[in-house]
């Protein structure tokens, strides 16, 4: 075990205003983009977004917490650009998300996400992956159909990043197979995974204004830093997060014996109690997950994952430097929700 201290302190934050007021402009466009689907794809969309129970009839759901669409519609207020610039690229980050969301809950066996039976669970594996795919073309289409004079290059960074996005997930599957997993490994994994999509959702909208590339090059810095510290949150809280809250099945990473940040700093920096929590991934009994947990707190995993995510946040706040004080302080305060969030 190294010999750093590294606070276990976790602010929580409240909401900042900014999710709610991204929300309100970019949910009527969000329905009007997955009305274009077909009547199958629609229907199973309908209900992972939080719009309709499974048999279609409308609910006050939880479609998640609409970080990277957020982003976007400031990304474009960033460049000086009204709001209405990035609603597109809001839109089709949002898809880009949820693609990845159902097809992840597949690949991983998860049955609940958001409090809800996932996708798969209640359509099956080839509903899942055709409904990820439709929403995946569709947010292609969508910022095709921007109209802005700047939709290629947007569309571009959408491909590209799904490229990323794809590339980090494969690593995190084939990371399953291995024992021998680096701590700057597992980074890269999750700089693909999650830095790239918030990434892009921090500049697309600026990239749909037309700003020149110091803007866009700053917001996607952010985005990554932010996408960093997203994940290592998201691991935190898929060891420690409390079920009711996360809406996950509870011990789900250790139980899939995911190789995630906190438990790779704990393999490769964790000294003895890291030693053990190698041999367990290595075996197969699931019997006292809670010990496992108890073992990667030991070995240093949840302090150094909790003072790594404080730590991009403050990066990425750095990168802010020359966006305007207003959408900056948007910018800052998504960063700190990320960085304290429950769920
Ligand atoms: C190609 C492929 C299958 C990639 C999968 C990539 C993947 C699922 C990465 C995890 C990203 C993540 C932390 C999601 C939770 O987001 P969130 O907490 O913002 O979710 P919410 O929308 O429910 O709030």
């Amino acid at each position: 075990m190294t010999t750093e201290v590294f606070s276990t302190e976790r602010t929580t934050s409240a909401v900042p205003p900014v999710l709610g007021s991204a929300r309100d402009v970019v949910q009527p466009a969000l329905r009007a983009a997955v009305d274009r689907l077909d009547d199958t794809s629609r229907a199973i969309s309908a209900y992972h977004l939080g719009w309709t129970d499974p048999n279609g009839v409308p609910v006050q759901g939880n479609g998640g917490k609409a970080v990277r669409s957020a982003l976007a519609v400031v990304s474009a207020r960033a460049a000086g650009a009204p709001v209405e610039v990035g609603v597109p690229g809001a839109v089709a980050v949002e898809l880009v998300h949820n693609f990845s969301l159902v097809h992840d809950d597949l690949m991983d066996g998860d049955t609940e996400r958001r409090h809800r039976p996932t996708v798969w669970a209640l359509w099956g594996a080839a509903s899942a992956i055709l409904t990820g795919d439709a929403m995946l073309a569709l947010a292609q289409e969508v910022v095709l159909d921007s109209g802005s004079p700047h939709a290629v290059p947007a569309g571009r960074l959408l491909t590209e990043t799904t490229r990323r996005l794809i590339h980090g997930q494969f690593l995190d599957v084939a990371f399953e197979q291995r024992d021998d997993v680096a701590l700057a490994e597992c980074v890269t994994m999750a700089a693909g995974k999650t830095g790239a999509l918030l990434s892009a959702s921090a500049a697309i909208g600026a990239v749909l204004a037309g700003a020149p590339a110091e803007v866009v090059d700053a917001l996607s810095v952010f985005g990554e830093e932010i996408g960093l510290a997203f994940q290592l949150v998201d691991d935190v809280l898929g060891i420690w997060g409390d079920p009711a809250v996360t809406g996950k099945s509870v011990y789900s990473d250790l139980r899939a014996r995911k190789k995630s940040l906190p438990i790779t700093y704990a393999t490769t920096h964790g000294g003895a109690a890291g030693r053990r929590l190698a041999e367990w991934l290595a075996g197969e009994d699931d019997t006292d997950l809670e010990r496992i947990a108890a073992l990667v707190d030991d070995a240093g995993g949840r302090q150094w994952a909790t003072a790594e995510a404080a730590r991009h946040v403050a990066t990425a706040e750095r990168a802010l430097a020359a966006i305007p004080s207003g959408p900056r302080a948007d910018l800052v305060s998504i960063a700190r929700f990320i960085a304290g969030r429950e769920a």
